[in-house]
Order: structure tokens, then C-alpha cells, then sequence
């Protein structure tokens, strides 16, 4: 993996189709330009693409991020992750375990969901690349998401790992982003901080 994770998270976007009021090609090619550090293709939710229209919206993605230089992550899917030659996989709680995406993965990034003490005793923290700890405020973005955890899980999270890559998700906007890193994260991961942005450079520049 030639990226250096710390640095990568620090704009971390997550996106799908679903997620977009207008192209999803232009969406990515904006904000690469403007300098997010990391994309997630996470296809999923009312409205989503599914089959030929999914991995082909996946392929156009990873050339973006391919000519960007940026880490190409793939939400939830093995399967997609590996024809589209990700850089890494995210998985949460309820996904396929850490411990069989490792061996499937062995070079891959793989980040993981911690979103309270009992899923952090449960997860095999020495296997995964990161943490996505969240939701850090409230999000209408996810429907299923969990109960919000704020800025003091992070820096729990923080004392506990001094050097575990960590990144925030969750209802983080130009307005709290700060926050977040103040409270120990290596970086924030949004969605609709960008995708609902009527300028996205300047919204990616004051992040
Ligand atoms: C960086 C990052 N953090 C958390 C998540 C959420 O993953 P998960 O809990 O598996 O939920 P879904 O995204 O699959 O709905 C994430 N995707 N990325
Ligand atoms: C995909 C996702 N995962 C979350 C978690 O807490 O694990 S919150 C979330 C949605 C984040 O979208 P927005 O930046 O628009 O709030
Ligand atoms: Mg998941």
C-alpha cells in the first residue's frame, strides 16, 4: 500500500450514487481536484445502483481516483473490491469478520466501525488499518445508524490507541470538522458535507 494512512484520512469522502443530486463522475473529479485525501465507494441505500450500472459506476470511480493518487476504498463488498483493484475494504460490526477479510485481504487496506466499549472489546483491532468511530453528531444520511457517540468517544478511542489510525464519521460538517481532530482523529469522513455542498472546492478547501 504506497499512501500513508494518517495523511489519507485526514478528507475522507464517502459516496454513492445515492448520494448525489447530479453526476457522481463530476462529483469525484471535483473533489479530487479541490483535495480529498480518500474515497469510498459506498453504494448502498434508497436508490442505489445495483448489477452492470453499479460496477460500471465503480470502474469510472477508480479511474478517478487512480489518476488522483488518492486510496480507492470499497464499502462492505469482497467481491467489488476485488475486481475494481481497491486499495481497501471498510467493513462494520455486522459485516464479514476482520479476521477472514485479512485472509482474503492481506495487503489491502481493511477499516473497521467501532461505535461503542462493547464492539471495541470485540473487534480484532491489531488486524484492521483504521477505525471509522462514529456517529460522531447525528447524520440523516445513514438510516440504521447507530446511537450518536460525540467527540468523547474519539478521544477515548485516542488514549486507548495512541497510534491507531482513527477517522470520524458522522453528521461532520465545515462547521465542527475541527472538533473532531481537536478530539484525536487523523481525520474526518463525510458524505453529505460534500455531496449537498452548492460549492464543492470551497467547501473541501474550508474542511
Ligand atoms: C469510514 C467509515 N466509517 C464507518 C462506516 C460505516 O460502516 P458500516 O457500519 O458497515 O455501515 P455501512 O456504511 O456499511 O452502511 C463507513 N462506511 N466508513
Ligand atoms: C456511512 C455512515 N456511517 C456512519 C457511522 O456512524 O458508522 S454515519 C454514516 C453517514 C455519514 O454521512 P454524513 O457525513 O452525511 O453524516
Ligand atoms: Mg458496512
Amino acid at each position: 500500500m504506497p499512501f500513508p494512512i494518517k495523511q489519507s484520512l485526514r478528507k475522507y469522502f464517502i459516496m454513492g450514487s445515492q448520494n448525489c443530486k447530479r453526476n457522481p463522475v463530476e462529483i469525484l473529479a471535483e473533489a479530487t481536484e479541490a483535495g480529498i485525501t480518500a474515497f469510498q465507494f459506498r453504494e448502498k441505500g434508497d436508490g442505489c445502483l445495483a448489477g452492470e450500472a453499479r460496477l460500471e459506476l465503480g470502474k469510472q470511480l477508480r479511474a478517478i481516483c487512480k489518476r488522483s493518487d488518492i486510496p480507492f476504498i470499497v464499502n462492505d463488498d469482497v467481491e467489488l473490491a476485488n475486481i475494481l483493484d481497491a486499495d481497501g475494504i471498510h467493513v462494520g460490526q455486522d459485516d464479514l469478520p476482520v479476521e477472514t477479510l485479512r485472509k482474503i485481504f492481506p495487503d489491502k487496506w481493511i477499516g473497521l466501525s467501532v461505535s461503542n466499549a462493547c464492539e471495541l472489546a470485540n473487534s480484532p483491532i491489531d488486524l484492521v488499518d483504521y477505525i471509522g468511530a462514529g456517529p460522531i453528531f447525528n447524520t440523516t444520511t445513514k438510516l440504521d445508524a447507530k446511537t450518536t457517540v460525540g467527540l468523547e468517544w474519539i478521544t477515548t478511542l485516542r488514549k486507548q490507541f495512541p497510534e491507531l489510525p482513527i477517522v470520524g464519521i458522522g453528521g461532520i460538517s465545515i462547521e465542527n470538522a475541527t472538533s473532531v481532530i481537536k478530539a484525536g482523529a487523523d481525520g474526518v469522513s463525510v458524505i453529505s458535507a460534500i455531496t449537498a455542498a452548492s460549492d464543492i472546492k470551497e467547501a473541501i478547501k474550508l474542511l
